[in-house]
């Protein structure tokens, strides 16, 4: 609607925070009227946050729920609705079957004209045993992906990833050097390594990398159990964060401006910086010797 023109080095993005359930049906009516808002807001590019359809975490379950893409009613109606407000519309994942026994933890990248422009399959599987007693076995349900991948929007170059994947510096590095000029992250982080982690990951990719970083979370009490930290964020090159959700589900908006990325390049350019050799690593023997 008030898309700015290709070349601008300026747009308006927004983090649609939810807070999943395990109906479908609801979770798409909730996303729907969420990225409306964030349309009205002037929003050119809108991010929804990891397992935007659905939030189970029971295999059985979640697989009665899932379809490969094609019947995914979720990425229909998310296509639709993009073309309809005209905005780049970017869907943190949605589960798609694969295969009889595996499904995809996949990210779209949506066009104003309702076409996919990009997919992204979540690397790195979130397998955990968490000091509270939550465990997580993500890859008995899902398959790796094994390609970073970057889109391009008709402002920059947007890297994309999802949630755990945040954890591993190289991913992000790989897509700045690629061109990537802002970085994604959309989540469902616990609420107890958010607590510990989630600003710190979030910043020090966006400031190793001098990239914007927009990441839309599931937060709160979730049916299937889970709480999740909420707090989505969009941050600056140099660390900023130029917006920020609670833990409720609601729209964060913030403009991006481009030129933000030379300027914190340009301040320090550790993206050049990169040394390719293997550090000795010393041991006792070593020493000792
Ligand atoms: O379970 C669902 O329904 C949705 N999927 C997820 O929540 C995924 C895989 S279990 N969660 C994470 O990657 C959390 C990472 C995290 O919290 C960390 O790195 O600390």
């Amino acid at each position: 609607m008030t898309a700015k023109m290709a070349g601008s080095r300026k747009f308006t993005a927004a983090c649609v925070q939810m807070q999943g359930t395990r109906s479908v049906d609801r979770n798409i009516e909730a996303a729907v009227a969420l990225i409306r808002d964030a349309a009205k807001r002037g929003a050119d590019y809108v991010q929804t946050p990891e397992q935007t359809a659905i939030m189970e975490l029971k295999r059985a379950k979640l697989f009665e729920a899932i379809t490969d893409e094609e019947n995914d009613k979720a990425l229909a109606a998310f296509r639709k609705l993009a073309a309809e407000l005209g905005i780049w519309l970017h869907v943190g994942s949605l589960a798609i079957r694969v295969s009889e026994t595996q499904a995809a933890n996949r990210a779209f990248v949506i066009d104003p004209q309702g076409a996919i422009a990009a997919r992204y399959d979540k690397i790195h599987m979130f397998d955990v045993d968490l000091p509270n007693g939550e465990t997580y076995r993500e890859s008995a349900t899902y398959r790796p992906g094994t390609a970073a991948v970057v889109a391009d929007l008709p402002w920059a170059r947007l890297g994309l990833s999802i949630c755990y994947d945040i954890r591993f510096p190289y991913l992000y590095r790989a897509l700045a050097k690629a061109g990537a000029t802002v970085l994604s992250a959309p989540a469902a982080f616990t609420k107890v390594t958010g607590e510990a982690h989630w600003h710190l990951l979030q910043r020090a990719r966006a400031v190793e990398n001098g990239a914007f970083l927009i990441s839309a979370a599931q937060g709160g009490m979730h049916e299937n159990g889970r709480a999740t930290y909420g707090h989505s964020l969009i941050v600056a090159p140099w660390g900023e964060v130029l917006a920020e959700a609670g833990t409720e589900p609601e729209v964060i908006v913030a403009e991006i401006d481009l030129a933000k990325v030379e300027e914190a390049r340009g301040r320090v350019p550790s993206l050049t910086h990169d040394r390719t050799f293997q550090p000795p690593v010393e041991t006792q023997e070593r020493r000792a010797s």
